[in-house]
């Protein structure tokens, strides 16, 4: 996205609050006027007071400045609330869409971004973009239109003066400002950079802290946060130095501008061109050209700021798939709760080698289906798929003889419940952390589901029963424990198919047994249910109703136990391996 289509697209996103913009730009341009207007009437006090003007004279231009000093107040007010509000509200919804693209990406969609990095574009991304709505738009308006307006009055009573400050308005206002930003830009850049590097950094640090610290991983961690410290210091000491710069040019010409009004009107004073009492006048108008011109002077780099910063965020609100909704998937409704994989062919990387090769098996409503293999053969990728975090690049998956294509995400989540291998547990009570698969689960139901992933007596155990915190990533919990949450969330969600992606690896054999009972009860109690299990130990899936055994990414077999221990030589080594103690 270009630098014109980032502010269109911006401008885009400000149109159900442009009559609120107007509002503020409208009550900017008054603020404006009315402070001229003061300085004009300070100066016709002064000049009353000179020539010994009544006291009559005098109380009504006092008046006149207090009471048009009030107005004033009132119009900042409205100006700075309307143009606030404008922004606030827009950033609002600008983070909603970034947080539904986010969540229509994930998980493939993110593989390349850092969690850092998007926490970046959430927040510091999002709180720029302010500049654009809240310091842009009205200011740059503004110093537009105030300074050609009283040059115009100027030409009127001194056109010589209106002359002279017109090439030191385009200096101040035009010039100067891009020359600046032209020797900042490449700092700007770096700064950004450098603050992107380390709050990368920072979270990969932070959310491998263990790992830090057991490997002795700090020092260096430590370094890498100092030099890209190091780093956007420099730039920002360029940036320093490239503001400085500005600041003097600007002072520097806004005092050559009324030293040159002054030595002109002196002398167009002292011909007897322009009456003396009229010199006051010209010397308050000339102030005010340059009063929105030093509003504006920060404005490019901030604008710039802005704008890169928005480029980012639309980087992601913008991609295709992020605007998948319900509303382009027209599939019916699945009839029941089979699964059919046919033909799937699927690699991670467009070009890479296949990691599923023409797989065909079926899942039957009712059974228990266990998908084995050794490390790497594919199990995970199946479930990815079957999820639609992934698409298939041949063959189709049909749930009730529906193909997955045609569903929408959301449709089908409702329809699949998973746990999977990482499981993330919030920083929140347990009844709540189970309660986020079904909002609307009674505390009974929720407790059927507990009793169920067998984790009832440890919540009982525990000082606030199902109120304890659990807290940030459940750090007070076992591997086991976590993921028998993440369990009673699959229990709970009463979804029509039930996927344990290695769910049962953390458990002792006896407890990964009663879990498996305990799927075997849930499905019990709707004869519909659909559930797979992916399984590293064997024992526990020897039961099963079928087997599907994966090596390098194809069915190599596909059938109960003890047919498979006859007729397919993987599954016999795989199940002797075990059954010895070997490690797959
Ligand atoms: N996100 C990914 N990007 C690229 N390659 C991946 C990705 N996830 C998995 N792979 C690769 O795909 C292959 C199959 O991985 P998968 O996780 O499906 O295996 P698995 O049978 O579940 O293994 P394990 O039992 O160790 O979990 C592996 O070679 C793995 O390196």
């Amino acid at each position: 996205m270009n630098h014109r289509q980032t502010v269109s697209r911006l401008w885009k996103v400000l149109r159900p609050l442009r009559a609120t913009l107007a509002l503020s730009v409208g009550m900017r341009i008054m603020n404006h006027v009315l402070a001229i207007i003061l300085i004009v009437l300070a100066v016709w006090g002064i000049s009353v007071i000179a020539r010994g003007g009544g006291n009559r004279e005098l109380w009504s231009v006092a008046l006149a400045l207090v009471g048009l000093g009030m107005v004033k107040g009132v119009f900042r007010y409205l100006e700075q609330f309307s143009g606030h509000y404008v922004a606030f509200r827009l950033l609002a919804d600008l983070r909603r869409q970034l947080y539904d693209s986010l969540e229509a990406l994930a998980p493939a969609g993110l593989e390349s971004e850092r969690s850092g990095d998007l926490v970046s574009r959430a927040i510091a991304d999002v709180e720029r973009v302010e500049v654009f709505y809240a310091h842009t738009i009205a200011p740059a308006i503004v110093a537009m239109v105030i300074p050609l307006a009283v040059l115009g009055a100027l030409a009127v009573v001194s056109p010589g003066s209106a002359l002279v400050l017109l090439p030191i308005v385009l200096l101040v206002g035009v010039v100067i400002p891009f020359a600046a930003h032209q020797l900042g830009m490449h700092a700007a850049q770096r700064t950004r950079n450098g603050l992107g590097e380390i709050a990368v950094r920072l979270a990969d640090t932070i959310q491998g802290i263990r790992e830090t610290l057991v490997f002795g991983h700090g020092d260096r961690a430590e370094t890498l946060l100092e030099r890209a410290g190091d780093e956007v210091g420099d730039a920002q000491k360029g940036l320093a130095r490239c503001s400085a710069f500005q600041n003097m040019a600007t002072e520097l010409a806004i005092g050559t501008g009324v030293l040159a009004v002054i030595v002109l009107g002196s002398r167009e004073v002292l011909s007897g061109t322009m009456p003396v009492q009229e010199f006051p006048l010209v010397l308050a108008l000339t102030l005010s050209v340059f009063v929105p011109l030093l509003g504006i002077t920060n404005l490019i780099p901030d604008f710039e700021q802005a704008i890169s910063s928005a480029r980012r965020l639309f980087a992601i609100i913008d991609r295709p798939e992020s605007g998948l909704s319900s509303r382009y998937f027209r599939g019916g409704r699945p009839k029941d709760s089979g699964i059919i994989f046919d033909r799937v062919a699927f690699s991670y990387e467009p070009d890479g080698a296949p990691v599923l090769d023409r797989v065909s098996f079926a899942m039957e409503p009712g059974e228990i289906t266990a998908i084995v293999g050794a490390s790497g053969a594919g199990k995970s990728t199946l479930v990815n798929l079957l999820l639609r975090y992934w698409h298939e690049q041949r063959g189709d998956i049909r749930l009730g003889g529906i193909s997955l294509r045609t569903l929408a995400p959301e449709r089908l989540r409702e329809l699949i419940a998973v746990v999977p291998q990482r499981v993330h547990v919030f920083n929140m009570t347990l009844r709540e952390n189970i309660r986020l698969a079904r909002p609307e689960a009674t505390d009974e139901q929720i407790e059927t589901a507990v009793r169920l992933a067998r984790l009832h007596d440890f919540i009982m155990e525990q000082p606030e029963g199902y109120d304890t915190q659990a807290h940030e990533g459940g750090s007070r919990l076992s591997g086991g424990q976590r993921q028998r949450i993440a369990i009673a969330r699959a229990f709970l969600r009463d979804a029509r198919v039930l996927v344990f992606d290695e769910a049962t690896a953390h458990l002792d054999e006896r407890t990964e047994r009663d879990i498996m009972d305990s799927a075997r009860s849930w499905q019990a109690m709707a004869p519909d249910r659909t559930v797979m299990v992916i399984a590293h130990r064997l024992a526990c899936v020897r039961d099963a109703s079928r087997i599907v055994v994966l090596e390098l990414g194809q069915v190599a077999g596909f059938g109960r136990h003890d047919e498979l221990l006859e007729s397919c030589e993987v599954y016999a080594d795989l199940f002797a391996a075990q059954s010895s103690g070997a490690l797959v």
